[in-house]
């Protein structure tokens, strides 16, 4: 670290402000001063704010001496939270500091008894001697932190030198007396760095005063010109200023960059990260500011000077302005009538009303203006008298005021001269249905600005940042059954998702993960890769589906998808409320698909009036395009016959393999060996399973088929249909006898064995084992491959047949995604669900 003594101004000398949320205890103040000590330059001057919440305890400790309330138990507080937080800090000899802080306690104590019996101006005085007591402490902790004056810091009160006087537009500094005490100042303190308090200044008359709420960031502006600085950097809570309210849009993203005019004009319209002030001072010398995380020193943050850089998005933040009314005067003799405005602006000036928005149609028959909701009252009266005459002549109606509003604002340098950014603000609120008041755009072109009703306020935040910076394609997903599909599914998210977002725009964001028992929700996207493996880890909780999905459909996010990988009934009963909700439905479950008729009819009535898609390809043929098949048959206008098949991945290898040579029995254990079966063999041998496909593809087909109309043979012996699992494998070889016969007799036939199912055109739907000559497609398949032939009015003679592997957790997942895509590829053309 340099020792050299700090020279009145240097151009190596960098200014760090930290706000209260990077001072909040002794541990974050610990943090900001290794950041301070360990940045670059030779001499630095750290601005401090007071610690987090202090300013507020203070207010509220001035407004309750005004009243006459007991202020003792708030000061004592107050006063203890700055002791311990000494005590933690100054290690072995903490007396001299909790002594310095004392002394500034009874300061604080004597100034609230004084504010208490004050009247005229002292009350004004001592307010702000009160509002300013926690930067007085912040700075004695800060300046202990960093090893105070035997490590070369000096801690400056700002009230001795930065010198402002009341101005209309809020306090204005007096550059040259503050230049002439901080020199005096200088002459007196030979250090190399300084800790400043934030915040605090003097009145031309020597009073102490403050530049207003959050004005420390206003002060380490004021304080890097005075000195010549080099840069500046405000460290707070968050990476920088983001392109929205991260309270408000979670999806918010950092901006690397930004002009002075950006900066200015976001923290003008509300983005609290910066104080309106700040930039003017900085932009002024050309100084560059930079926004950085306390919390995350390692990160850039944003970088705020004259050039800002261009971005993906011609908007590069959107803020809003809480607490606003319209005010609007109306009347057609106002037309053509010069000097309206001004004296209706000159009116608001002298109630010393300040104007936030200004819009006015061509056709002058109103002029509409935004002011603070607490200033509309005023206003009002004040445009009234000034019009007092015209009203009464008739030729102006009078002021109309509207409250409870709120003025979002879109901000960008990139807006200048591009088409299409207010079509696209509008339609965002469009969609989210939020209703526009009032509309104001600056020629400047850098600033939309649209008054709404404060109760719209989030919504219409975060649709307006999903039209600008969400792809229309961003999709909210979660994922229920982390089982051999889920979790094939989840690895193959992890690796295309990067791909999709950079090359389709298709922004797939995995922000739920349950099983039966757990879910883990999050706010910000899940690693696919990792997230089955911490499903009952830390952060998980017990699973609630009805939380579950309404996590999923986040508000914030365009599209919302659950994708149910499990092999629930309950699970399934839940897709009707998700459709009707919006929530798209992707899944290889087959509950639904084949379950009772009602329940399915009502899903796809709440797939209709929700304007949600159902997909589950992946029921019938595992990653095959089954159902995509018959859905296109049948949409192109061709009438389906017949559907013929194999199934089964399972049943089909058994019978590809079963020539005699082995029994029967023998392979079903092996089969059950290699996974190929279920753990219970009888779930594939009873056909059932096979069944609820046929079901599925029947429905597909417009025909109301149930379970219980399919007409299924059963391979299990009745005698094995109720015996356990291994009382029923250790009997196996009872299938032997009367399948070897069977095989003997089509044998005889010059045909083979296959298990099929099969949809006649009279609608009779059969499941069970034929006897095949050998030139049939299905006498033709390899391994696991499943068939099915559709028979339809073009397809007469040789039916068209899809054929492949239709079993293994890949493919089926693979099927899985392929819907999901299906579904996020459509969505940038279609209507986006209202936030
Ligand atoms: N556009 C924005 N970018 C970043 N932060 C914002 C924005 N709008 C509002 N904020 C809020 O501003 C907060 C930082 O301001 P503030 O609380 O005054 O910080 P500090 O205490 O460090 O001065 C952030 O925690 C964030 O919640
Ligand atoms: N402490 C003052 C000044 C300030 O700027 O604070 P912060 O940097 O924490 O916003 C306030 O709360 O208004």
């Amino acid at each position: 670290m340099s020792t050299e003594p700090l020279p009145a101004s240097s151009p190596f000398l960098h200014v760090h402000k930290f706000g209260g949320s990077s001072l909040a205890d002794a541990g974050r103040i610990a943090s900001a001063a290794r950041i301070a000590a360990g940045s670059p330059g030779a001499h630095r001057v750290v601005v401090v704010s007071a610690m987090q919440g202090v300013t507020d305890a203070l207010v509220a400790l001035a407004t309750a001496a005004r009243a006459g309330d007991d202020t003792t138990p708030a000061w004592t507080a107050l006063a203890e939270r700055h002791r311990a937080t000494a005590l933690a800090l100054a290690g072995a000899d903490p007396a001299p500091l909790c002594d310095r802080l004392a002394l500034e306690s009874e300061a604080l104590r004597g100034d609230l008894e004084a504010l208490a019996r004050a009247t005229g101006d002292a009350v004004v005085r001592l307010s702000e001697r009160i509002w300013g007591h926690g930067e007085l402490c912040s700075a004695w902790l800060m300046q202990a932190a960093l090893g105070g004056e035997a490590a070369g810091w000096t801690r400056l009160d700002t009230r001795e030198v930065l010198v402002v006087r009341a101005a209309d537009m809020g306090a204005q500094v007096d550059r040259d007396a503050s230049l002439h005490r901080l020199r005096a100042w200088r002459t007196r303190h030979a250090s190399t760095h300084i800790v400043a308090t934030g915040f605090v200044a003097r009145t031309t008359d020597g009073e102490a005063t403050t530049l207003g709420r959050n004005g420390s960031d206003h002060s380490a502006a004021l304080l890097a010109d005075l000195f010549d600085a080099a840069s500046v950097t405000i460290w707070t809570d968050v990476d920088g200023v983001l392109s929205a309210d991260p309270r408000l849009v979670p999806d918010a993203v950092c901006l690397p960059a930004l002009s002075y005019a950006e900066a200015c004009e976001l923290a003008y319209f509300g983005a609290k990260v910066l104080h309106p002030r700040t930039l003017a001072p900085l932009q002024a010398r050309g100084i560059p500011l930079a926004i950085r995380n306390t919390l995350a020193p390692a990160r850039p943050g944003t970088r705020i000077d004259a050039r800002g850089e261009a971005a993906a998005s011609p908007v590069k933040g959107l803020s809003i302005v809480d607490g606003m009314a319209v005010l609007e005067l109306v009347g057609s003799g106002m037309t053509g009538v010069p000097g309206v405005a001004e004296t209706l602006f000159a009116a608001l000036h002298d109630a010393g009303v300040s104007v936030t928005m200004i819009s006015q149609g061509s056709s002058e028959h109103s002029i509409c203006c935004v002011v603070r909701e607490v200033d509309a009252g005023r206003g009002r009266a004040a445009i009234d008298a000034a019009f007092a005459e015209a009203i009464a002549a008739g030729q102006v109606e009078g002021v109309r005021m509207q409250d409870g509003l709120c003025v979002l604002a879109a901000v960008g340098d990139g807006m200048v001269g591009v088409h299409g950014v207010a079509a696209r603000l509008f339609d965002g609120l469009a969609q989210a249905r939020v209703n526009i008041r009032a509309i104001a755009q600056g020629a400047s072109e850098r600033n939309i600005s649209v008054a709404i009703a404060q109760a719209h306020a989030t919504r219409a935040l975060r649709a307006a940042h999903a039209a600008f910076w969400l792809s229309p394609q961003t999709v909210s997903v979660g994922v229920i059954g982390p089982g051999h599909v889920g979790r094939a599914l989840l690895e193959q998210l992890a690796e295309v998702i990067p791909r999709l977002r950079a090359e389709a725009g298709v922004d797939l964001r995995l922000r739920g993960l349950a099983s039966s028992r757990w879910m883990r929700l999050g706010d910000a996207p899940m690693d696919p890769a990792s997230a089955a493996a911490q499903l009952d880890g830390d952060g998980a909780v017990p699973c609630d589906l009805d939380a579950f999905a309404a996590h999923v459909r986040a508000s914030h996010l365009p599209h919302a998808m659950i994708v149910d990988c499990s092999a629930s009934d309950a699970v399934a009963e839940r897709y009707a409320g998700w459709l009707a909700a919006g929530i798209h439905v992707v899944t290889p479950n087959k509950q639904a698909g084949s379950g009772d008729w009602t329940r399915y009819a009502a899903i796809m009535a709440a797939r209709r009036a929700g304007g949600s898609r159902f997909l589950y390809e992946a029921t019938v043929g595992a990653g095959l395009p089954v159902v995509l098949t018959l859905r296109t048959l049948l949409d192109t206008g061709d009438t389906l016959h017949g559907i013929d098949g194999m199934l089964s991945g399972t049943l089909a290898w058994l019978f590809n393999r079963y020539d005699g040579r082995e029994p029967f029995s023998a392979l079903v254990r092996e089969a059950r060996a290699l996974g190929y079966t279920e753990p219970d063999p009888r779930d594939d041998l009873s056909g059932l399973d096979v069944a609820r496909k046929l079901v599925i593809l029947a429905r597909e087909a417009g025909r109301p088929l149930s379970l219980a109309d399919v007409e299924v043979e059963s391979l299990v012996p009745d005698a094995l249909r109720s015996v356990d699992v291994d009382t029923f494998l250790a009997r196996l070889d009872l299938l032997d006898a009367p399948m070897q016969a069977r095989l003997d007799a089509a044998r005889a036939a010059g045909c083979g064995l296959r298990h099929i199912a099969k949809l006649d055109s009279e609608g009779r739907a059969t499941v069970g084992v034929q006897a095949l000559p050998a030139d049939h497609a299905c006498m033709h398949t390899r391994l696991t491959d499943n068939l099915v032939q559709f028979t339809t009015a073009r397809y007469a003679e040789n039916p068209l047949v899809v054929q492949g592997p239709g079993a293994g957790p890949e493919v089926t997942a693979a099927g899985v995604f392929g819907d999901v895509l299906t579904i996020a590829q459509a969505l940038g053309a279609g209507p986006r669900r209202s936030p």
